[in-house]
């Protein structure tokens, strides 16, 4: 198994083969936490717009989204698991926009197959990965804002590197890198409160999901998340 790893919009674009687009902090942790309550269906767009097009078309749609972080005019939520965690969203219809990654879901156009990677489910993605025994594994890293490299991304693409190729790594010794690292810092800022610390703790319960996520790029451009069972 030959595994590559890039960055941003431009890696995700040329990403090839089995391709996880990794966001830690905190898009594919949000939509784990959305999708371990049975959603009826949730869409992750590039375009804001494209959001409210989803809500115009439906207007029971639940919209989640950020820009620099915090919530969007008009949305019901922010990019935030401990929003997310405590609403029941069983059979709700969702749409998810943000500023890194749901950018690279809808930009992997030459994948064979798209994965979402964050640490809450990383054990789980690389286990179906290997059960796929694909050539090429593209590891793709959005990090801040799409343009910025961020220390847990690229700890998630490590974990999920050593954990395809059966290697020894210790999820505990991961959390508590992260928690110590200047990535952790915007999370226990009194002056961003649209980035609560319990958001911080709820990215970093790691494998606390048993289900890889697949995104699923429909007619429209638009990917559908979707628990692979
Ligand atoms: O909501 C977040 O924490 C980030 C902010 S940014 O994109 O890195 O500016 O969004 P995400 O797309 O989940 O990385």
């Amino acid at each position: 198994m030959k595994i590559v790893v890039s960055d941003f919009v431009e890696g995700a674009q040329t990403a090839e083969g089995v391709v996880v687009i990794i966001d830690v902090f905190r898009a594919f942790s949000v939509a784990c936490y959305c999708l371990a309550q049975a959603p009826q269906q949730i869409i992750a767009v590039g375009a804001i717009e494209q959001a409210l097009e989803l809500k115009s078309a439906r207007p029971e749609t639940l919209l989640i989204g950020e820009r620099e972080g915090k919530k969007l005019p008009g949305f019901d939520f922010g990019n935030s698991p401990t929003e997310l965690a405590s609403e029941a969203l069983q059979g709700k219809y969702i749409a998810h926009t943000t500023h890194a990654g749901t950018q690279g879901l809808v930009n992997a156009k030459k994948a064979k197959m798209v994965l979402t990677g964050a640490l809450v489910n990383a054990k789980a993605t690389a286990e179906y990965i290997r059960s796929l025994r694909p050539e090429v594994v593209t590891l793709v890293r959005m990090g801040w804002k799409a343009e910025e490299n961020t220390e847990e991304d690229d700890v998630c693409a490590q974990y999920l590197k050593s954990l395809l190729l059966g290697e020894p790594c210790v999820p505990e010794d991961i959390k508590s890198q992260l928690l110590a690292s200047p990535c952790a810092a915007r999370f226990l800022d009194p002056e961003q409160p649209w980035n609560p610390e319990s958001d911080l703790h709820l990215c970093l319960d790691i494998d606390r999901f048993d289900f890889p996520v697949e995104a699923i790029t429909r007619q429209d451009g638009t990917v559908e998340l979707r628990r692979v069972t």
